[in-house]
């Protein structure tokens, strides 16, 4: 499919035949992408994931944090860092597929739209996670786990996505992390207040985004805090390194150099 290409040619090194399960299974994990670097992780039936040869060895940090808290200009000042190749969200695929804008679709009528949109997402953000780079370090905007634990979940819990919705795209999701290795080493979680994103979400003035109310940035708030820091809802897929992200952009490109060493060291934690 070319609209979610782009990323160079995929070479799997598959160590199980991909469809060999036959249906679906409900009683898959919900979350069997932990720290599994270096290793093949061994599903139920004692088969291996699907993993790429060279780019599994790459060290992944994702940029993680609220709407408009600042990922994209952490991503940008990383960006100018030899040996680091960033991948920002593939947001503008969101906003045209073949004409279509199901990012403004979602926010119009998200009971109607919001599995569109994310079932894109979360075939955007795979896409994203496993193509190539020369670089030896790859910095995402985001994974495909912040698209279901917080975006999936929040309008599903919001009563925003009808249940079946829901369980489809879960078990997309489960089999997705079940089946193909998806090696995260740090999470950086840009920790800011809703009310800044808020300010600064009007600032950015994204035509689809100006319906979005305060209440939806502290949902999301809430749920990105209760997953990284209060850690109360699903197991993370990586170490966290949280920076505090209300500071204007001066302090924060200070605390970006800061921790430089740190979020580079991703794959020795
Ligand atoms: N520290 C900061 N202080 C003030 N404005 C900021 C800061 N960081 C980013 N911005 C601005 O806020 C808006 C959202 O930032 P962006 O990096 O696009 O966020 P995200 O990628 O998380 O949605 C942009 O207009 C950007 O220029
Ligand atoms: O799974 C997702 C991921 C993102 N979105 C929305 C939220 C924003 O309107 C845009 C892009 O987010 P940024 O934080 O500005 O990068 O996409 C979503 O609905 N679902």
């Amino acid at each position: 499919m070319s609209a979610v290409g782009g990323g160079g040619v995929n070479v799997f090194r598959c160590v199980r035949p991909l469809f060999n399960r036959g249906a679906l299974s409900p009683s898959l994990p919900t979350l069997a992408a932990g720290c599994n670097r270096g290793r093949t992780v061994r599903t139920r039936s004692g088969a291996g994931k699907l993993v790429r040869n060279a780019e599994d060895k790459k060290t992944v940090i994702c940029i993680e944090g609220n709407i408009a808290s600042g990922k994209t200009t952490c991503l940008e000042y990383f960006s100018k860092t030899s040996n680091i190749e960033v991948f920002t969200e593939p947001v503008s695929k969101w906003r045209n597929v073949c004409g279509h804008n199901p990012l403004a679709l979602m926010y119009q009528d998200p009971e109607r739209w919001g599995i569109t949109l994310q079932t894109y997402v979360q075939l955007t953000m795979l896409d994203r996670h496993l193509s190539s780079t020369s670089a030896s370090v790859r910095m995402m905007e985001r994974s495909i786990f912040s698209a279901k634990y917080i975006f999936v979940e929040n309008l599903f819990r919001s009563g925003k996505m009808p249940a079946v919705d829901y369980a489809v795209l879960s078990e997309w999701f489960n089999w997705i992390i079940t089946n193909i290795s998806i090696p995260v080493d740090l999470i950086v979680y840009l920790q800011t207040s809703p009310q800044t994103c808020h300010e600064r979400l009007k600032q950015r003035c994204r035509e689809e985004e100006k319906v979005i109310p305060l209440e939806y940035l502290e949902s999301i708030h809430q749920l990105y805090e209760d997953w990284l820091i209060k850690k109360t809802t699903v197991p993370l897929p990586a170490p966290i390194l949280v920076i505090p992200a209300d500071h204007d952009l001066q302090k924060m490109l200070h605390q970006y150099e800061k921790n430089r060493d740190r979020i580079l060291a991703a794959d020795r934690l």
